[in-house]
This record gives C-alpha cells, sequence and structure tokens, in this order.
C-alpha cells in the first residue's frame, strides 16, 4: 500500500476543486491520512458531514490549518487574502500552504506578505473543471489526464514543490512548472477570455427582441449551446477571476476585438479568402487537439 503524502491536509473550501481532492484521497490515492476540511458557510460544512468525504469538519478555520502539514485553498482568488489573515498566526512552522485559484499573480501578491517564516508557499492551478459549483459537484476523477500548473516562487523549497507535484500526479494530472506572469497570459486566452465571450453572448442574446430571443432558445442546440454551458459558471468564482487578472484579459480582450472586427470587415466586404483563412486555422486548432487527445 503507498504511504500517505501527508499526515494531516486541510482543505479550505469544499466546492468543486475542494471536494474532488477530498474525494479522490477516499478513493485510495494515499494523499493524507486525514482530510480536514472547513468552508465559509454553515450549509456547505453541513453538507461536507452528510456527504462524509472528509476525515473531519471544522468550523473554526483556525483549528482546521493547526497542526496541518498540507493547506490548499480552495476557495474564489477575491478572499485569498482575508482567509490568509485568519490563518497564517495557526500555521505550523514546516507546513506547505498551496491552492488551486485561477490566477496567480494575485496569489502570490495576497498570500506572500502574511507568510510566516518557515512555511512553503507553491500556488498551483489545475486546469480542470466544470461549470457546476459547491460540494456536491465534485468527484475523484476530475484531474486525470488534465495539466495542473504550479508556479513556484525563487527561493521556494524544492522539496516542497516535490511534495506538492505528487500531491497532483496521485490525482492522475501531468504537472507543469511556469512563471506567474507566464500562466496569467496564458490561461487568459485558453479559460478566462472564452469565460467572458460566453457571458457576454449569453447576455447579448438576452437582450434581443422577446420574439427572436425565444426563437434563440428553441434554436439552441447550435454554437450558441456550447456558450450556454461555460456562462452557467459560478458567480463569486468568475467576478474574482476577472478582477484578479486584470492586465492580462484585457490585453487578450483588446486582441481579440481587432480581430473580430477584421472578421467583420471582411463579411462586409465580401472577402471570402480572409473568411476562409480564418475557418482554416480553427479547423487546425481544432485538429490537433484531437490529435494531442485533449478534445
Ligand atoms: N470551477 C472550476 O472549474 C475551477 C476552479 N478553480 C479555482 O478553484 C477555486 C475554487 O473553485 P470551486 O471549487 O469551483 O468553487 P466552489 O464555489 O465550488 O467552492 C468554493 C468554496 O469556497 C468556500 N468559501 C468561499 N469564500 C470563503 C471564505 N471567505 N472562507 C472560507 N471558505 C470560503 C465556499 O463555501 C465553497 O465551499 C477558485 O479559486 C477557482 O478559481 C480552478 C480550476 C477550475
Ligand atoms: O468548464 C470549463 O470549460 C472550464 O474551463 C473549467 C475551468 C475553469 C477554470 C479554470 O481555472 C480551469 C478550468
Amino acid at each position: 500500500m503507498t504511504e500517505p503524502l501527508f499526515d494531516r491536509l486541510c482543505l479550505i473550501g469544499a466546492g468543486l476543486i475542494g471536494g474532488s481532492i477530498a474525494r479522490r484521497n477516499r478513493e485510495g490515492h494515499a494523499l493524507a491520512r486525514e482530510v480536514i476540511v472547513t468552508a465559509n458557510s454553515q450549509a456547505t460544512r453541513d453538507r461536507v458531514r452528510e456527504l462524509g468525504f472528509a476525515d473531519r469538519v471544522e468550523d473554526d478555520i483556525a483549528a482546521a490549518v493547526r497542526d496541518a502539514d498540507c493547506v490548499i485553498l480552495c476557495v474564489p482568488v477575491g478572499v485569498y487574502a482575508q482567509v490568509m489573515a485568519k490563518i497564517a498566526p495557526h500555521l505550523k512552522p514546516g507546513a506547505i500552504l498551496t491552492d488551486v485559484g485561477s490566477t496567480k499573480g494575485s496569489v502570490i501578491r495576497d498570500l506572500t506578505p502574511l507568510l510566516p517564516a518557515g512555511v512553503h508557499l507553491v500556488p498551483a492551478h489545475p486546469m480542470a473543471g466544470t461549470e457546476y459549483s459547491g460540494p456536491d459537484s465534485g468527484f475523484p476523477t476530475l484531474f486525470e489526464g488534465r495539466y495542473v500548473i504550479v508556479t513556484p516562487t525563487e527561493g521556494t523549497d524544492p522539496a516542497a514543490v516535490e511534495k506538492v507535484r505528487e500531491l497532483w500526479r496521485r490525482c492522475g494530472s501531468m504537472i507543469e512548472s511556469m512563471d506567474p506572469v507566464t500562466h496569467d497570459k496564458v490561461v487568459a486566452i485558453v479559460s478566462h477570455l472564452p469565460h467572458l465571450i460566453a457571458f457576454t453572448i449569453c447576455g447579448t442574446a438576452d437582450d434581443l427582441s422577446e420574439e427572436t430571443r425565444e426563437s434563440v432558445l428553441k434554436f439552441a442546440a447550435s454554437g450558441f449551446r456550447d456558450f450556454t454551458r461555460i456562462a452557467g459558471s459560478d458567480v463569486n468564482m468568475w467576478r474574482d477571476v476577472f478582477l484578479n487578472n486584470r492586465e492580462a484579459v484585457l490585453e487578450m480582450l483588446a486582441r481579440f476585438t481587432e480581430d473580430a472586427q477584421a472578421f467583420g470587415r471582411a463579411i462586409r466586404w465580401g472577402e471570402a479568402g480572409f473568411i476562409e483563412d480564418r475557418i482554416k486555422r480553427g479547423r487546425k486548432i481544432r485538429h490537433s487537439l484531437i490529435e494531442r487527445k485533449q478534445a
């Protein structure tokens, strides 16, 4: 039997991501001997007790992190500073503090100032998720075959980084290292901009006259339907992502807007070649993802 990686693993936040990590341990993947879960809402903590995927559910966040060898923040990135203020005095010397947040520059900005000496910060981001949230939404195979990006800062203890990499290996993931600035640019184009477009297109459709809107919903089994899946994502999480990856999202949005306008211009002036090129480029990217078995 594989030795558990940690003695005590504490998850702050028990939604899609926290709940999936805890369930992975339950399924025998030896993440930790004991998984302690806490969350700020009483309803969530009660539900986690009912679902039984944690060994211990703590109402008090300080008690949850005390004695933990590893603490994983699984909360929206907008509350990191506030959560860190509550846990910092109680973190065990030598403990690893890691996270799953969708932005990395802001996470380092919000966690580093209060980081106690002797606590190892190893930021991470699983590139896996769904449009569902809350304690019922997690499942143990969520991270299988998906990338996890770790963004350790210079001077991070290599042994702590290796432990976090091993945690994700045990979740079935492939691990890549990246600097936080590059991470934030990459996710801005592959994840944050697509969500922005999905939220926007649903709003645009909703603004149409009543008659047209009815037809949109009726005939949604087209491209629109794929956007509505993404647009069904959690409000708090995505508000915080956009506000905490501001520069990179705005940069990608500006580039996208320019490209979309060029597309519109080609339609207006009947430039068939330009339109064909754009479609061919899109198809090429789709096919290369299929070849890499990522589609
Ligand atoms: N949903 C997704 O597809 C993915 C999400 N992420 C990141 O993972 C993190 C968690 O996301 P999900 O699990 O999807 O969210 P979720 O909404 O399912 O769960 C969030 C949890 O955090 C708790 N929480 C919120 N504020 C808190 C506070 N101040 N103190 C203590 N607990 C608090 C909530 O009670 C809930 O248990 C976010 O930072 C998100 O950016 C990363 C990859 C994919
Ligand atoms: O459901 C989807 O399509 C996603 O894009 C999941 C996702 C959401 C946020 C992340 O930071 C990483 C992955």
